[in-house]
Parts: structure tokens; sequence; C-alpha cells
């Protein structure tokens, strides 16, 4: 459904993108995770046409981006939103619905419906005098209205309360059964982590990591085991509870242990494996601490990029 080849995108000597490759399958969400400037916003906007490449191709619903043909397949929703205060939920939905030429009968089912699905009260009250939350969701309704195949959201959650947040994550998670195509941004692998299939992690301009949440955890954090046994052996140390604990970080160490446990005529009793936390895959990777799950700590202000991407070895 989305295809990214070479996606460069440069600003004089500056690279915000410095050239992005990946594929994204028709009904999958896809998470595109980094700290501030990595490229995230840069990346969005290319794929929905809203900027142009400086190299490379992006290719969403089998045309390029940018094609006006493309815009109808395509749902966006910017990181910032900014609504007709003076509207209400409702007739702000209708006057884009009518913008796209959507019979107004068909609008106002699809309109209805996505409103109960995101849970909106308030329907008729002017958009000046609802919460932050409330005019994400509407914008995120707004997205809807012409039932694009693809969409595009910039930083959904993003300086939410955390039932809004996960309100919207929820409703993100189930555009999949609409068999929809979802690209989305965050700035912290929470956010992604129980909602996409797949996420690339950018910083400064780059992928530096792509998979499943899981495959990254996998490839890039150090899982450990803790391996008890009711025999004392090489390397364990006694426990509180009289058994003897080992912490090991592969499973041939584990195999070792369980062997080593057998020939002392005893046996390994319990293996508990220990995750990396996000955090540390997080700062692995970027350098940089993730901000905390689901909290305003999202909305914190930019960092100044770094100033050695203005050395591109890759520059137009
Ligand atoms: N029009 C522009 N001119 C010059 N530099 C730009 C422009 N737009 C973006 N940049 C720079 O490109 C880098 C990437 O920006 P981008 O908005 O894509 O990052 P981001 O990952 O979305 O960050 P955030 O999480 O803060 O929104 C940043 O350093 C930004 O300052």
């Amino acid at each position: 459904m989305i295809e990214v080849s070479g996606l460069r995108k440069t600003y004089g000597d500056f690279a915000a993108v410095v050239g992005s490759d990946f594929e994204i399958e028709r009904g999958k969400i896809f998470g595109v995770v980094g700290p501030n400037g990595a490229g995230k916003t840069t990346t969005l906007k290319m794929l929905a046409g809203l900027i142009e490449p400086t190299a490379g191709t992006a290719t969403v619903a089998g045309f390029d981006a940018g094609d006006p043909e493309m815009r109808h397949q395509l749902g966006f929703l910017p990181e910032e939103s900014p609504l007709y205060e003076d509207m209400t939920a409702r007739s702000y939905l209708r006057f884009f619905a009518d913008l796209y030429d959507v019979p107004r009968d068909v609008a106002s089912d699809r309109i209805e419906s996505t409103l109960d699905r995101l849970d909106l009260e308030y329907r008729d009250r002017r958009l000046g005098d609802v919460s932050k939350g409330m005019k994400r969701k509407v914008a995120i309704a707004r997205s809807l209205v012409n039932d694009p195949d693809v969409l595009i959201y910039d930083e959904p959650a993003s300086g939410l309360d955390p039932l809004t947040t996960n309100s919207v994550l929820d409703f993100t998670e189930e555009l999949r059964e609409d068999d929809k195509t979802v690209v989305f941004s965050a700035h912290n692998l929470y956010h992604v982590e129980s909602v996409c299939d797949r996420v690339v992690i950018m910083n400064e301009g780059r992928i530096i990591a792509r998979g499943s949440v899981s495959e990254i955890r996998e490839e890039h954090g150090d899982t450990s085991y803790r391996v008890f046994s009711d025999t004392a052996l090489d390397g364990t140390e006694p426990t509180a509870d009289g058994r003897h604990r080992a912490v090991v970080d592969t499973m041939a160490e584990v195999e070792e242990l369980q062997d080593a446990a057998k020939a002392a005529g005893g046996s390994v009793t319990d293996i508990r494996t220990d995750e990396p936390s996000l955090e540390s895959i997080f700062l692995e990777l970027t350098g940089q601490q993730m901000p905390s799950p689901r909290t305003a700590a999202d909305t914190a202000p930019a960092d100044e990029p770094a100033a050695d991407r203005h050395e591109l070895e890759d520059s137009p």
C-alpha cells in the first residue's frame, strides 16, 4: 500500500530526512518513532504529498505521493490541527464532507458512527468551548469523512490526558479492522507498542531500527535469564529462600547450568526471563531518554537538532 525508497529531505545543507526505505502492507499499522527533530513529521508530510522530497520516491495506494488522485485515498492528521472554533463538531465535519463531495446521507451516517466509536460527547457544542482531547478526536473524525484507505497521523496522542490517549490509540488500532492502512508518529515506544504491527525508530533523520517492537527488543536489548537451582553451582549465589541463583545472558548458558545441576545430582527449578526495558532500548538507540508513557511530557519543547547533521555525506 505504501512504498518508500531513498526518501530524503534537505533544507540547505541540513538533512531533515537522510534517506528512508520502508514498505507498508494494506491493513497494517505502522509507527514512526523518534525524539524531537528526528524527522517524523517531515517523513509523514512527504508521504501525504504536502512537501516534496529532495530525492527518492514515496508511493501511496499506487500513486506518487503528491498526485492529486492520491489525496482522495488519504486522511492526514497534522500534529497541530486548529479547528473552526465557532462551528460544532457536527457542522464542522459536515462542512468537510461537503468539500469531499460525500453525499449528505452517507456523510451523516459516517460522521455519527465515527463519533460514536470515538466516544465523543457534546457534538453540538461550539468547538472553541470543548477540551483539547475532544478537539483531537474531532480532527481524527475529520480525517475519516472521505473514507480514505490510508491514514497518516502525526502524533495523534501527543499531549493528551492518559484516558484520552488510550482512547485515541485504541481507536487507531481499531482502524485495522476496517482494512485501513495507518502510519502514525510518536515520541516513544510505549505509544506504539500495543498498537503497531511494525515500527521504524528514527533519529537525526535516519532510520536506526525497524521491525515489530518485540523484534526490536530482541535485537537491541539485552535479555537476561535468572536461573534457580536446588544445588549450589559454579556462578550461583544463595537466595533467601534456600535456592541458588545465577543470572546469565544466553540460552546456551542456561542449558549449561541445567547440565551442571543434573551432573551435581540436582536440577534447575525455575528460569525467569528479564526483558530489556523500552527506556533502555530507546536510550541505547537514540542516546536520549524516552519521555514518560502517555503523559504531557510528550509536549516538551523540541531539542536543538544535532550539529553533526550539518556535515552531510549525502547532500544533494
Ligand atoms: N522548513 C524547514 N526548514 C528547515 N528545517 C526544518 C524545516 N522543517 C523541519 N526542519 C528541521 O528538520 C528536523 C526534523 O523535523 P521534523 O519536524 O520532521 O521532526 P520530528 O521528528 O517530527 O520532531 P517533533 O517530534 O519535534 O515534531 C528538525 O531539526 C527541524 O527543525
